[in-house]
């Protein structure tokens, strides 16, 4: 079976799953970048057709653990308006995420989703509103973020001297987190070899090394292969568990009930 009869035979098991056109056509997209990206044949990256759908499936579904009571506020953003020229792109957004909380960030492709992370980080500035950030931040870009001829080591190197860790607790965080990631790191590809599901492991990786209070994810797993996939929203609830405030960009939650609270930007974008 050939990739493209993979993917077509994937469209048709999702389908059986029930779930809907938008997120079959992301689950699809992604795997094809995840094919494209690797090299690898679909049935050795993602086995059967009918078993990654029912996994997909599964994951969709997964129950999230019951609710604890929420901490202090981490991350303020009130009344954000961002233009591009004169277009404006966010218009009087407010988002306000407490520590052990889930906020989803939603929309059609272009409506502003990365323009509004990038603002939160502070890697933007806003053209009126405020941002107020409560702690240690992660950011993890939905492209970008690594240095092309550093290897992985040397990333969580950096990241950790920022994040005041020495050069060995700097490596073995990151080789931890890459480990629950279901990649090892250690053979030392620079980042420009590694594939772009790899890459994006890598960007996760250093966003949550040395314990961020505000986790910003920019559609993290794009281009994640099955069991990483499979894995990223436990990673999530674990985070969540462990008292950080988290702000995930994503296009495939098709069960928003499993977050605390989602913030849909077309919506927005429409109404401005
Ligand atoms: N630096 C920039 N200058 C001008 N326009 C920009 C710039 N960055 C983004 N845009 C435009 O602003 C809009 C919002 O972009 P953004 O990347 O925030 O959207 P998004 O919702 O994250 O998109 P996607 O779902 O495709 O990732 C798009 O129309 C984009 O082309």
């Amino acid at each position: 079976m050939n990739n493209d009869s993979w993917l077509h035979a994937l469209g048709q098991e999702l389908v059986r799953h029930q779930l809907g056109p938008d997120v079959i056509g992301h689950v699809i997209a992604e795997a094809a970048t995840h094919l494209r990206d690797s090299g690898q044949p679909a049935l050795r990256a993602f086995g059967t057709p009918q078993g990654y759908a029912a996994a997909v499936a599964d994951s969709l579904a997964a129950r999230r653990p019951p609710r604890r009571p929420l901490g202090r506020v981490r991350l303020d953003v009130r009344g954000v308006t961002k233009r591009y020229g004169r277009r404006t792109v966010l218009h009087d957004v407010d988002l306000t995420v407490r520590a052990g909380e889930v906020a989803a960030v939603v929309g059609a492709n272009g409506c502003g989703k990365s323009t509004f992370l990038r603002v939160c980080a502070g890697l933007l500035s806003a053209d009126a509103g405020a941002v107020v950030v409560d702690g240690v931040l992660g950011y993890c870009p939905q492209d970008a973020g690594t240095y092309d001829f550093l290897r992985p080591d040397e990333h969580f190197v950096l990241v950790g001297a920022g994040r005041g860790l020495d050069r060995s607790r700097s490596r073995r965080l990151g080789r931890a987190g890459a480990a629950a990631l279901q990649w090892d790191p250690a053979d030392g590809t620079q980042a420009r070899h590694l594939s772009g599901g790899t890459r994006q492991k890598l960007n996760l990786v250093m966003a949550s090394m040395g314990d961020p209070d505000v986790l910003l994810l920019d559609e993290p797993y794009q281009g994640f292969d099955r069991g990483t996939y499979l894995d990223f929203w436990q990673h999530v609830w674990r985070w969540r568990d462990e008292g950080r405030a988290i702000v995930v960009v994503t296009h495939l939650l098709s069960h928003l009930d499993q977050v605390d609270q989602v913030l849909d930007l077309t919506v927005r974008e429409a109404a401005a």
